[in-house]
């Protein structure tokens, strides 16, 4: 019997992982067989997530850090390494959104956004990173975006700090492949999260857009990321560097249709 995805007897750690796509991924890489830690940023996202982690069967550790903060990412994930044991895979989860229009957006709102998207996942692969090299095994996956790729009007900084990320995953797969750590990414399409709420109500063009405009006619539901976390965090994408798989519904594949055609 093939075990290529079995995760058992390894550790993942999911960053902003209380709710949305982070604990779907969470959940998956649980049921997958791995020793599950999760970092969040509100005490009270916390306590709710290990209750639901909890009536899911899953035993989950929370730890509470702004993963901007170097000194605290650095302490916690010493901490992590000592309580729960060596990190064998880390998901850069932890996100934001700002829709401002470039003209009317402050600099401080768009350093903000580079600053939790961007370099947050910077931070956390520095500090988890230094232990997989030392091991010389590991398994990164940041959470990428459309806006890897594509431009869209309003979000600027965003697309500014995912299309930096992909290239973050590539130049940490180019300096730590040689130590059997593999970096790679999830470019997810339109999901049904709480960070798409604002543009996903019924009667709201934009929500009406992406169904016709994603080939497979609907939103993501954060459940379809689970076959891509599990594969890029097991032994079956050892040979698996600096790539970024979209999860999209073929949004990328397509350069889309006339709304009048169905
Ligand atoms: N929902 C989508 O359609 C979609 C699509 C592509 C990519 N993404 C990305 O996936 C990730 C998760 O998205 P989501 O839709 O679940 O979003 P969400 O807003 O529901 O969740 C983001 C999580 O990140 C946490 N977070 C934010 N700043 C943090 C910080 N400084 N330190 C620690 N935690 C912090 C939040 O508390 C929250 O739990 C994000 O990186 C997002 O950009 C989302
Ligand atoms: O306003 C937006 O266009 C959305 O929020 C996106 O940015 C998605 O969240 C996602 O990242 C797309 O892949």
């Amino acid at each position: 019997m093939l075990n290529l995805f079995d995760l058992s007897g390894k550790t993942a750690l999911v960053t902003g992982a209380t709710h949305g796509l982070g604990m779907a991924m969470a959940t998956a890489l649980g049921k997958a067989g791995a020793t599950l830690v999760v970092n969040g940023n509100t005490p009270e996202k916390m306590e709710k997530a290990l209750q639901a982690y909890q009536a899911e069967g899953l035993t989950v550790k929370g730890y509470l850090f702004d993963v901007t903060n170097e000194g605290l990412v650095k302490e916690n994930v010493a901490r992590i390494e000592q309580e729960v044991g060596p990190i064998d895979i880390l998901v850069n989860n932890a996100g934001m959104i700002k829709r401002i229009p470039a003209l009317e957006m402050e600099v401080e709102d768009f350093r903000k956004v580079l600053d939790v998207d961007l370099t947050g996942p910077f931070i956390m692969s520095k500090h988890v990173g230094k232990y997989m090299v030392e091991r010389k095994r590991g398994k990164i996956i940041n959470i990428c975006s459309m806006m890897s790729e594509l431009g869209r009007d309003t979000v600027s900084a965003y697309a500014a700090a995912k299309g930096g990320l992909k290239m973050l995953t590539r130049n940490l797969a180019t300096e730590w492949a040689k130590h059997n750590v593999q970096v790679n990414g999830i470019g997810p399409g339109y999901f049904a999260t709480d960070q798409t709420a604002p543009i996903r109500v019924d009667g709201h063009p934009f929500n009406e857009f992406i169904i016709h405009r994603t080939p497979a006619g609907r939103w993501g539901n954060p459940e379809d990321l689970a076959g891509a976390t599990i594969f890029l965090s097991s032994k079956a994408s050892d040979f698996v560097n600096g790539q970024i798989l979209y999860v999209d519904g073929g949004i990328l594949a397509t350069i889309g249709k006339p709304s009048n055609e169905r």
